[in-house]
């Protein structure tokens, strides 16, 4: 009878029906009869990106060991005979690590999307017995967790992410800038002030939990070319450790490619938007932008302005403190501008930036820093007459650097910087004499 059956399945049904019916048929009995249990861990997760892959990924390289079979090695500095260069998970390599009695295996997978974005989707893999299940849950993964945040705190590298039209991904160099709070010129109490705001804000998740608000902080760093401003967000990156993520608005098309761009960037990072006056859309006053895109369309009714919404000012607000904040922990946003007085009110608006930092010119206290930066000195005698000149002439933290940097002859560089703050001032001097005639 069985042999009449199967007879007859066989001249009813095709050879390729028969084989996926049958593979279908093994899969679930594997499943079924299988006691191994696989976790996956994929790049992204509920559309913005998946922090226990990024733990996951921190964790794995310290687990490499004698049954791993390859590894992907490299290195970023000049190579040094005595250190071995840096290891990192290749995809398809196998990770075995032992935890609490458990056998647990790792393999990082990757596979190209069907999406535009990302093109290419990469996950981790995580077999382990089927009884191990909740203990890996409940003690592994936070031990992961645990591990991977001790790593990142110590990193010895940061990176610096440049967002590509092109390929609608982050771009990620190494970001080595030597600027630190040590090293910038500036009033002391600002500095310290600004070190302190920061130490508050890693600290305080639960107070920002507490009171309803996202945990980020806004700052705004205003002043003239060469003050600073820049410096400033290296030294903040590489007091907190934080990777930066600098933003060309130009480069998001639109706000919904915005939202894109900023859930695509991880938690404890900077997000830096430099010379936002610059980003017209964003930058200034609405009913003004509208105003001229009345003009424009009036004259040029093809233009892409008319058919290009690019990104707005609200685009950008609503990922500050509208509802789109809420996506991200640990985040600070610094914005900066030579003309704080270009900007939209909206974005000045108390609570929108907490912290607005003024850089501003050369100062007694910043030359000292300056002097002993570049020359090694904490005193001279010619310092009284270069404090003296420079409570009368403006120049920049750049242009003091570049004249710092001449020699390594201090007398020498100090009596040329004498000279160029005389030569500034006898030129205000002369300025204001043509302007009183
Ligand atoms: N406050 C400062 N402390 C120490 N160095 C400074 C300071 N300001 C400027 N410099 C020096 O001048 C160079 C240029 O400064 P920086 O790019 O940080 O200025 P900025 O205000 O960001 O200028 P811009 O507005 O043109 O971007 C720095 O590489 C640094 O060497």
């Amino acid at each position: 009878m069985a042999m009449l059956i199967r007879t007859i399945l066989n001249e009813m049904i095709p050879q390729q029906m028969q084989n996926f019916i049958s593979s279908k048929f093994f899969d679930l009995a594997s499943r079924c009869l299988s006691s191994d249990f696989t976790f996956i861990i994929e790049e992204r997760w509920q559309a913005v990106n998946n922090e226990t892959f990024r733990a996951v990924e921190a964790y794995l390289p310290t687990r490499i060991g004698p049954s791993t079979d390859s590894l992907l090695i490299g290195s970023h500095e000049p190579l040094n005979p005595r250190s071995p260069p840096k290891q990192s998970i290749p995809v398809d390599c196998k990770i075995i690590d032992e935890f609490q009695g458990m056998h647990l295996e790792w393999t990082l997978r990757s596979i190209e999307s069907k999406n535009y974005f990302p093109r290419e989707k990469r996950y981790f893999r995580l077999s382990c017995k089927k009884s191990n299940r909740d203990r890996v849950m409940q003690s592994y993964f936070p031990h992961i967790t645990r591990t991977a945040e001790s790593i990142l705190n110590k990193r010895d590298t940061l990176n610096i992410y440049t967002y590509d039209q092109e390929s609608s991904m982050w771009e990620s160099t190494v970001f080595k800038h030597p600027a630190t709070f040590e090293t910038l010129a500036m009033e002391p109490e600002l500095k310290q002030s600004i070190m302190e705001d920061l130490d508050s804000f890693v600290t305080r998740k639960d107070f920002f939990e507490g009171v309803g608000r996202a945990w980020k902080r806004g700052y705004l760093l205003y002043g003239p070319p060469g003050t600073g401003k820049s410096s400033l967000v290296a030294a903040i990156a590489n007091y907190l450790r934080y990777n930066i993520y600098d933003l060309q608005v130009q480069s998001a098309r639109s706000d919904s490619d915005l939202r894109h761009i900023l859930t695509s960037t991880t938690n404890r990072s900077i997000l830096l938007i430099e010379d936002i006056d610059c980003s017209t859309k964003v930058a200034h006053d609405r009913t003004k932008i509208q105003d001229d895109q009345e003009d424009d369309n009036d004259q040029q009714p093809n233009r892409l302005s008319s058919t290009d919404p690019g990104v707005t000012l609200s685009g950008l607000l609503n990922f500050l403190d509208g509802l789109w904040s809420s996506c991200g922990d640990e985040r600070i946003i610094i914005f900066t501008t030579n003309h704080k007085e270009k900007l939209d009110p909206a974005l000045l608006r108390p609570g929108r930036m907490d912290v607005h930092v003024y850089m501003g010119y050369c100062s007694a206290a910043g030359f000292r820093k300056l002097a002993a930066n570049y020359l090694g000195i904490k005193d001279h005698y010619s310092f009284a007459t270069i404090e003296n000149l420079l409570e009368n002439v403006t120049v920049t933290p750049a242009e003091v650097a570049q004249q710092l940097m001449k020699s390594d002859e201090p007398e020498a560089v100090l009596q040329s910087f004498i000279q160029f703050l005389q030569m500034k001032r006898n030129e205000i001097q002369k300025q204001d004499g043509k302007q009183e005639s």
